[in-house]
């Protein structure tokens, strides 16, 4: 927890009335209202040249803070684009409306409006895995739970049909987000009422749109809201620091309509698969590496990290087997320079406590899919590997860590050797980890990491 910023006593609070900045209708609503979302979706949003039809409803998460600061600025927030060289502040005004997450009335009126077009979702990786989107049931305290209970109110309201916008980190999004809505939609088989027939009226009028989405956005601190106000003379919880670079492609259907995003850059494809490939396994697997193995030495942020030339190492190495399974189309040698020089930007101060959260949902589109082609290819697949063996040797070593399957690593901690080795890879591939020489290369890779871990701090 971040101590609170120390303000002056007299600044003024961000919000409409210091800033005059008119409210678009809301037509878009989306669930997962973090740095994230004010740093990509919200701020593409404000750049399309018809912003002013386009507001958005945002929804916070677990908990109501980030939804009740934004409301008391009337949505209103700063972005601030760091690169090397400097910061540049810009006011964003396309939230329209920030609720807390567990308004399930607001939500359900603001789905089954005809006005609402578009639903984007930054709810986390983890929030699709079975457990957390099923929950067993049509659980409400869930985001796509909710999700699901405001469809079927949109279906009762006669509203039409509409676009789903998953923004999340997940290979084939759109699809995932599809079947995990339709799961529980259909739950239980044999519904009565609002609920009978709901998965096949989705399956016919809403569109799940693919996407693949990229700007570095770490999470605000203390300081952060400090320069805030230092900068622009006003107080703003929730500002937003992110890099300059951003990137959006999207690939599906907007059967009622969308805001011009490519105004500001974003790219509609037939195939998105090459592109979600490209980022997910060179940026993001990237990442996890330097997380992992970063923290076992000492590092806190990625470009600590990749100042590491150990730790750099690793990720050419993974860059190396990932680019083979990569079309050179893509400018994958250009795409990968692009990256050494974003995560070296030493004033985004990204936190690899932050990357190293749920690994075993992550490591699964970010280490696996390399791993099996090139052992396919006949090859060691070694790169791919080491992510995994960085992570065991994290969460071995960790104090605290946080994972959707949290309670089953702990259970696997409990055993010693091989055996703790293959019962942590099997949360991420049970076939792997009944493949005794894989789960021995693991093993000892794991210990020559660890002696030369312990040999850095
Ligand atoms: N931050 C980035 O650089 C970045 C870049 C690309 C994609 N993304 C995607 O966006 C997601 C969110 O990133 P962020 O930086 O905004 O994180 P964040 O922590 O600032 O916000 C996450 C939001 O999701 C909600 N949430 C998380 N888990 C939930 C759950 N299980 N149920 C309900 N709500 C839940 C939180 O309450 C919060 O509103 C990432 O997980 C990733 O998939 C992030
Ligand atoms: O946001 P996550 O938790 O999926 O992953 C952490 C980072 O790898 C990620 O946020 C990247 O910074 C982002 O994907 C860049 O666009």
């Amino acid at each position: 927890m971040q101590p609170p910023p120390i303000l002056p006593a007299d600044l003024p609070q961000l919000n409409r009335a210091l800033h005059p900045m008119p409210k678009a209708p809301v037509r878009i609503v989306h669930l997962g209202l973090g740095a994230f979302h004010r740093s990509h979706q919200a701020w593409y949003t404000q750049q399309a040249s018809d912003a002013a039809e386009w507001g958005i409803a945002a929804f916070s998460g677990r908990r109501p803070d980030a939804a009740d600061i934004l409301a008391a600025q009337n949505g209103l927030f700063t972005l601030v684009q760091r690169s090397g060289k400097g910061d540049s502040f810009e006011l964003v005004g396309s939230i329209a409306e920030a609720v807390d997450g567990a308004d399930l009335r607001r939500l359900k009126e603001l789905v089954a409006s005809p006005q609402t077009s578009v639903v984007t979702l930054t709810i986390t990786e983890a929030a699709y895995t079975p457990d957390e989107a099923n929950g067993g049931a049509l659980e409400s305290a869930t985001p796509l739970g909710r999700l699901v209970l405001a469809l079927a109110a949109r279906r009762e309201a006669g509203a039409g049909p509409l676009a789903i916008v998953c923004c999340d980190n997940l290979a084939h999004n759109g699809t995932v987000t599809r079947k995990a809505v339709l799961a529980l939609a259909a739950w239980p088989a044999g519904q009565a009422g609002a609920f009978a027939g709901l998965s096949e009226w989705i399956d016919a009028n809403v569109s799940f749109v693919s996407t693949s989405v990229d700007r570095i956005t770490p999470r605000t601190t203390t300081a952060d809201i400090e320069l805030v106000a230092d900068a622009c003379g006003y107080r703003d919880a929730a500002a937003v620091i992110t890099e300059p670079f951003h990137n959006w492609i999207l690939s599906g259907s907007f059967p009622a309509g969308r805001p011009r995003w490519e105004d500001a850059g974003a790219v509609f494809v037939d195939d998105i698969a090459p592109y979600e490939n490209r980022k997910l396994w060179l940026l993001n697997g990237a990442h996890s590496i330097l997380a992992y193995s970063g923290l076992l030495r000492g590092h806190k942020t990625v470009a600590e990290a990749l100042s590491d030339s150990a730790c750099r190492a690793a990720v050419e190495e993974f860059w190396d087997e990932a680019s083979q399974h990569l079309p050179m189309r893509l400018g994958i040698p250009e795409y990968r320079a692009a990256l050494l020089e974003r995560f070296g930007n030493e004033r985004i101060a990204h936190l690899l406590t932050q990357i190293a959260a749920d690994g075993t949902t992550k490591l699964r589109m970010r280490s696996l899919p390399i791993l099996a082609a090139e052992r396919e290819a006949g090859r060691s697949g070694d790169g791919a590997a080491r992510m995994i063996t960085a992570w065991l040797a994290y969460v071995t070593s960790a104090v605290e860590f946080q994972d959707p399957r949290a309670g089953d690593i702990k259970n696997a901690l409990n055993r010693r050797g091989r055996e703790r080795t293959a019962a942590l890879l099997a949360l991420l591939s049970p076939e792997l980890a009944s493949d005794k020489a894989f789960v021995e290369r693991l093993d000892s890779q794991r210990s020559t990491l660890v002696a030369a871990s312990a040999h850095n701090l």
